[in-house]
C-alpha cells in the first residue's frame, strides 16, 4: 500500500468497472454482437496540461502521426482526477484542427502517482503528477535557505512511489552549497550544483532522456529558471525573491509536461508549481526501504514488524553495522534511511 493509496480518496480513483460497462448501441442493425467493448475505436494520448477543464493531450507520442489535440472529460469521469502525464484514451474529434475537442473515456493504469498533502488547504490540484519516473528535487543554497526536512519528505515521497529522486543545488554563487549536502551523503543519487553563471545544462538533460522527470521544489528556488534553459520553449514565468521573507512568488502556476530535445536525446520535463509538501499520512517503512536494495537485502533477517529505527530490538542493521558489514558509506546510508524512516514515522 502507498501513502495515496488509504481509501480516503476513492472518488479519485479510476472506476474500471465503467470501462468495462455494455452501452446500447444506438446503431443497433451494425454490430453482430451487443457485446461490444465500450469505445474500441478509441486512441490513446498523454495529458500534457490541465486548463479550466481542458486538456490539451499528445496523440500517437513518438509516432509518425504525432499531434497535439484538445479534450473534455466524459460524463461518466467527472468525479475522477485527471492528470499531467496520465495516458488515456480519447473518442471523437482528436484531429487538433481549430476549434476541435476530443473526449477522454479511459484512463490507463498508472505506473506511479503523486500527490500533495492529503489535508493540503489547496483543493484545487490535490493530484499532482501520473506516471513520473524520476523526480528532480530542486533546492537552492540560499534565499530560501534550503531545508533539510524538506527534501527528506520529497525523497520519502519519491521512494514510495517508485519514482528515482535527483537533487539540483541551485544558486550556489550565493553561498557554499556543500554543508547542506553533506545531509544526503550516504544516499547515492545523483547531485548536481547550479549557479548562475554555471548551470550543469548537458549533465542533468543526460539524465532527462528517456525518462519522464518530475520538477519539483519550493517557490523561488530556481526551477523555472532551471526549466527555461533546459526547455527554451517552455517560457515558465519566473519570479523575483522578496527580499524581507525571502519567498518567492507563485509565478508558475499549473502543472505541464514539456518536451525535452537535448544533444543525448530526448525526454519529458514536468514541471510543477511551488509544491511546498507532499501528504506522507500512509508511507509505509518497507516501500522506502525497498528503494534501498542493499540494506534491504539485511534487513530481511529482522525480526517482523522491525521499524528499524535506532534501538529497534534485534534489527539486523544494527548488527550488521556493529559487525563491520556495512563500511563507512553504508553507515551514512543507514543514518539517511533512518532520517528518512523517522521523517515518515513523524508526519
Ligand atoms: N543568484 C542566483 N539567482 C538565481 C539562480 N537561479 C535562479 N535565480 C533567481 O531566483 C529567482 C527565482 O527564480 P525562479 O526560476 O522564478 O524560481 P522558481 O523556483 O521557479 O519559483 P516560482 O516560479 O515562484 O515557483 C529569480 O529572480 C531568478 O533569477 C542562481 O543560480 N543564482
Ligand atoms: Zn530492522
Amino acid at each position: 500500500m502507498s501513502w495515496w493509496d488509504d481509501g480516503a480518496d476513492d472518488e479519485d480513483e479510476p472506476d474500471y468497472e465503467a470501462d468495462i460497462r455494455i452501452r446500447p448501441n444506438p446503431k443497433a442493425n451494425r454490430p453482430r454482437t451487443k457485446q461490444r467493448p465500450a469505445h474500441a475505436d478509441a486512441v490513446t494520448a498523454r495529458v500534457l496540461g490541465v486548463d479550466r477543464g481542458r486538456y490539451s493531450v499528445l496523440v500517437d507520442e513518438g509516432g509518425p502521426g504525432e499531434h497535439e489535440a484538445t479534450a473534455a472529460r466524459a460524463r461518466e469521469l467527472r468525479k475522477q482526477a485527471i492528470v499531467t502525464g496520465d495516458l488515456v484514451d480519447l473518442v471523437g474529434d482528436s484531429s487538433g484542427a481549430t476549434g476541435s475537442l476530443a473526449r477522454i473515456v479511459r484512463i490507463g493504469e498508472r505506473t506511479t502517482l503523486l500527490r500533495r498533502s492529503a489535508d493540503d488547504t489547496d483543493e484545487v490540484e490535490r493530484v499532482i503528477v501520473a506516471n513520473a519516473d524520476r523526480m528532480l528535487i530542486v533546492v537552492a543554497a540560499a534565499n530560501p535557505e534550503p531545508r533539510v526536512r524538506l527534501v527528506d519528505r520529497y525523497l520519502v515521497a519519491a521512494y514510495d512511489a517508485g519514482i528515482e529522486p535527483m537533487l539540483v543545488i541551485t544558486k550556489t554563487d550565493l553561498a557554499d552549497p556543500e554543508p547542506f549536502l553533506a545531509n544526503f551523503a550516504g544516499l547515492g543519487f545523483p547531485v548536481f550544483r547550479s549557479g548562475e553563471e554555471d548551470m550543469p545544462l548537458t549533465e542533468i538533460g543526460a539524465a532527462l532522456v528517456d525518462h519522464r522527470t518530475v520538477f519539483v521544489g519550493h517557490s523561488g528556488v530556481g526551477k523555472s529558471t532551471l526549466v527555461n534553459a533546459l526547455v527554451p520553449s517552455a517560457e515558465r514565468a519566473t519570479g523575483h525573491v522578496n527580499e524581507v521573507t525571502g519567498r518567492g512568488r507563485h509565478t508558475s502556476s499549473s502543472t505541464v509536461c514539456l518536451h525535452y530535445d537535448g544533444e543525448a536525446g530526448a525526454g519529458w520535463v514536468i514541471d510543477t508549481p511551488g509544491v511546498r509538501s507532499f501528504g506522507l499520512g500512509h508511507v509505509n517503512p518497507e516501500s522506502i526501504l525497498r528503494s534501498f536494495t542493499d540494506l534491504a537485502a539485511i534487513a530481511e533477517r529482522c525480526p517482523r514488524g522491525c521499524t528499524h529505527l535506532a534501538g529497534a530490538p534485534d534489527c539486523a542493521l544494527d548488527e550488521a553495522a556493529a559487525a563491520g558489514e556495512l563500511g563507512e558509506a553504508g553507515l551514512a546510508r543507514l543514518d539517511s534511511l533512518r532520517r528518512l524512516l523517522t521523517t515518515f514515522a513523524a508526519a
